[in-house]
C-alpha cells in the first residue's frame, strides 16, 4: 500500500493529542472521549511513567482508546512499541531517538503505517526522513513536566533551523505547549502541536482541545 500523503498527514497532526493513564486524573476512556468532542486531531497511546500499565491490562486500554478514536476518524498512534502497535493493527507509531530505529520500524511496518520520529537537531531530523519517516516530532520546545527524561529545551529556532534547511516533511513541536504558547511554534513552521499536560490535566477537557484548534486554524498556514 502507498504511504501516506504529506499534505493530508499535515491536517491530521494540527492537534496531536498524547496521553496513557499517568496522565490522567479521570479514566482514559473518558479524557479521550471529552478530548476528541473538542476536535483533538491526531492520538498517541504513550502509556509509561509511574504506574503504567503492562502486559494485557496495556493492550486492554490501548484496545478500548483505539475504538474511541475509529469511532471518530481519528488517527491512533502508538508510542514506542512495535509489537502493540503491530498487535492492535494501530494506524502507526511513534519512536524516538532510544527507541527501535526508524529504518528498522518502515521495515517492519510497510509503507501504509504512519511512522512519526522525535528529533532534536537538524542532523536527526535528515536522518529519520532518510530513514522513512512520516512526519516528525521535534523538541522539548519549551519546559515540560510531562517526560523525566526529556533533552534540553530548544526553543522554537529548532523548527525554523529545520525549516531553512529545506526541509518540507511534516512535523510538529512537543514539551511545555499551551494555548497561550502555541503561535510562534506553528509561526517558526509547525504543522501542528503536540500536547499532553494541556489537555490531558485541563480542568475542561473539551474546551482546552478547542482552543488548541482555534490556536492552529488561526496561526497555521
Ligand atoms: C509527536 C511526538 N514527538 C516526540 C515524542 C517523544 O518521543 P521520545 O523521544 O521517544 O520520548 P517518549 O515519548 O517515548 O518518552 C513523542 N512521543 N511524540
Ligand atoms: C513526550 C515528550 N517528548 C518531548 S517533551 C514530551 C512531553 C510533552 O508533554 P507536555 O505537553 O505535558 O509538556
Ligand atoms: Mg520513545
Amino acid at each position: 500500500m502507498k504511504q501516506i500523503d504529506s499534505d493530508q498527514l499535515r491536517d491530521l497532526l494540527k492537534v496531536y493529542f498524547i496521553m496513557g493513564s499517568a496522565n490522567c486524573r479521570i479514566a482514559p476512556a473518558k479524557v479521550l472521549k471529552e478530548a476528541v468532542a473538542g476536535g483533538i486531531t491526531m492520538f498517541q497511546f504513550r502509556e509509561k511513567g509511574t504506574g503504567a500499565l503492562t502486559a494485557q491490562v496495556r493492550f486492554n486500554l490501548g484496545r478500548r482508546l483505539q475504538k474511541i478514536c475509529r469511532a471518530n476518524g481519528v488517527p491512533f498512534i502508538v508510542n514506542d512499541d512495535i509489537d502493540l502497535a503491530i498487535a492492535l493493527d494501530a494506524d502507526g507509531i511513534h519512536v524516538g531517538q532510544d527507541d527501535t530505529p526508524a529504518l528498522a520500524i518502515r521495515q517492519l511496518l510497510g509503507e501504509d503505517k504512519i511512522v512519526g520520529v522525535s528529533a532534536h537537531s537538524l542532523a536527526e531530523a535528515q536522518q529519520a526522513i532518510a530513514d522513512g519517516a512520516d512526519y516528525l516530532g521535534i523538541g522539548p520546545i519549551y519546559p515540560t513536566s510531562s517526560k523525566e527524561d526529556a533533552r534540553a529545551v530548544r526553543g522554537t529556532s529548532i523548527i525554523k533551523e529545520i525549516r531553512n534547511s529545506g526541509i518540507t516533511i511534516p512535523l510538529v513541536g512537543i514539551g511545555g505547549i499551551t494555548v497561550h504558547n502555541a503561535a510562534p511554534v506553528l509561526a517558526a513552521g509547525a504543522d501542528g502541536i503536540s500536547v499532553i499536560s494541556a489537555i490531558a490535566g485541563a480542568e475542561d477537557i473539551t474546551l482546552a482541545a478547542r482552543g488548541f484548534v482555534h490556536e492552529v486554524n488561526s496561526n497555521g498556514s
